[in-house]
């Protein structure tokens, strides 16, 4: 049986949520809305954002929490200003993908906050998180609020004429995850709009490029898209172009026939044969030489190939999906990857972002990879990460991205003596990198040098020092580094995936 959903209430705290701490009474207006909400109707849980300071909205917080005894999870929000559309939207966006994600059932308290806040409120709650709505006035009290209009249906049918980039924002708005993504985790809302273009791509017969770094989930993605389009029941076929050696690719993406070549002892079919039907993925695509990218075009212009040593073309029907980690386009430009190839095979583009740029992931996926490990071996079944050792997860770049931190981890619990993996015993198990770790200012500017890189190892370096030096106390951190305030500190530190 499937477990009951957690009904959550979501809203800002407001001026008038603040101005009521202390207060008894019943009604909203002596409560504040926020607190004659959580008495009149029954929640799982409450999540919370505010952009008031701290000292004004702790004292509200564990007043709250004495008054209901639904546990309240409250998160500080940077915004220039409470009006501010962009920032607002950005924040409440991610906080509510970040809820979807978990599975929560949704409802949004409208009241509290400015007409802006109120405003996205709607829009995303009416289209992208379909949830219920409730607000508190004096007169009113309490109640839940019908919105009589379904954006999603109104809107979209007028959305015909709009260019592809608005198209892919509302593709956003998509139906839920096909089940064959389950296994691709993230709440980080680049991701969930990539997994919903990814769904939407796996009903069409186009062929897929994915761009990526290493261990960024290329794979994943293309089995995800695979098991989710009309040929799951047929071969998904993956070869790594990258490790075949040069006199050996034609042979092993089309076949070749008995005595053939030296050492061709019987015929052998080729990947494009074994995935007939079915998908065939090539990793490091952009490996292969330019004699090989020719034959590839004409199989995918024609929908035939010759096998080494056949004289009959072969008749082959598969979907095509490539993989590499380097920038194709800018070797169509230096002449190395043929351009007719290149729009051939990048029809639908994904392109998966590092696990540095993936807010709100590492956390998320260190905690589902570990709980995996769990399952899959009795002997790791109790093991648990202690605060330390997350502290240390956030701080490391994770160059090999996801494979880096699943292997890192599992290495980890392998070795942990106890129950609880410290901090030790991740470091232990990190791969060192001395060449990428120091030297910041001997780097060879003619191989190419990621500034943005070095400046965030520089700020992943001195910001736990700055908050060991203050003990935790962040506007004394933030005057340390030579920033404003412990908001722009905050900021910082989401943004390379610290807390
Ligand atoms: N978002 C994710 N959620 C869960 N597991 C993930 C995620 N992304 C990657 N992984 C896991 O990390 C490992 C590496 O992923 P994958 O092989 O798909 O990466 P890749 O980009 O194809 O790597 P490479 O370019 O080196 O071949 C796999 O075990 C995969 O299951």
């Amino acid at each position: 049986m499937s477990k009951a959903k957690p009904h959550t209430l979501v809203s800002w705290i407001g001026g008038n949520d603040l101005k009521s701490t202390g207060n008894t009474g019943t009604d909203s207006q002596a409560l504040g809305p926020l607190a004659a909400t959580l008495k009149a109707h029954t929640f799982d849980a409450v999540e919370l954002l505010y952009n008031y300071p701290e000292e004004q909205v702790q004292p509200y917080l564990d007043w709250l929490q004495e008054l209901v005894a639904t546990p309240i999870n409250a998160q500080s929000v940077s915004l220039t200003s409470p009006v501010n559309f962009d920032e607002i939207y950005i924040q409440t966006n991610q906080h509510l993908a970040g809820l979807a994600s978990e599975g929560r059932l949704l409802s949004i308290l409208l009241s509290p906050g400015t007409p802006a806040m109120q405003a996205v409120w709607i829009l995303l709650g009416k289209t992208r998180y379909p949830c219920r709505f409730y607000q508190s006035s004096k007169e009113q009290g309490v109640q839940e609020v019908d919105i009589p209009f379904e954006l999603s249906v109104e809107y979209v049918p007028a959305v015909r004429g709009l260019g592809s980039a608005k198209i892919n924002q509302l593709s956003e708005a998509a139906a839920p995850i096909d089940a064959a993504f389950d296994d691709i985790i993230t709440r980080n809302p680049r991701m969930l709009t990539l997994k919903a273009q990814a769904q939407i791509l796996a009903q069409r017969e186009v062929p897929i490029l994915i761009y990526g770094e290493t261990g960024t989930g290329k794979e994943l993605f293309a089995r995800a898209i695979h098991n989710a389009s009309g040929r799951a029941g047929k071969p998904f076929i993956a070869l790594n172009c990258g490790a075949i050696p040069p006199e050996l690719v034609d042979s092993v993406l089309f076949g070749h026939l008995k005595g053939a070549f030296t050492g061709a002892v019987a015929d052998k079919s080729g990947v494009f044969q074994q995935a007939d039907g079915g998908t065939l993925f090539l990793d490091e695509f952009g490996e292969l030489e330019s004699a090989v990218q020719v034959r590839l075009l004409r199989v995918l212009q024609e929908g035939t190939y010759l096998p080494v040593g056949g004289t009959k073309e072969q008749k082959v029907d598969i979907r095509l999906i490539t993989a590499t980690h380097r920038n194709l386009l800018e070797a169509v430009a230096n002449g190395t990857f043929r351009e007719d190839l290149f729009y051939r095979v990048a029809v639908g583009v994904l392109h998966l972002p590092p696990l540095r740029e993936r807010e709100g992931d590492l956390s998320l996926l260190a905690e589902a990879l570990l709980a995996s490990f769990r399952e899959q071996d009795v002997g790791l079944e109790d093991k648990k990460l202690s605060a330390e050792a997350k502290n240390l997860i956030f701080k490391q770049p994770w160059r090999g991205n996801v494979r880096e931190l699943q292997s890192s981890l599992l290495r980890s619990a392998l070795w942990c003596q106890g129950d609880t993996i410290s901090a030790d015993d991740i470091r232990q198990s990190l791969f060192q990198m001395p060449e990428k770790n120091t030297g910041l200012l001997d780097r060879d500017v003619n191989k190419g040098v990621d500034i943005q890189e070095l400046c965030d190892d520089l700020m992943r370096h001195y910001i736990p020092l700055a908050l060991e030096a203050s003990q935790g106390k962040k506007t004394k951190a933030a005057q340390l580094l030579g920033m404003n305030n412990y908001q722009t500190l905050e900021n910082k530190m989401k943004k390379l995936n610290m807390i």
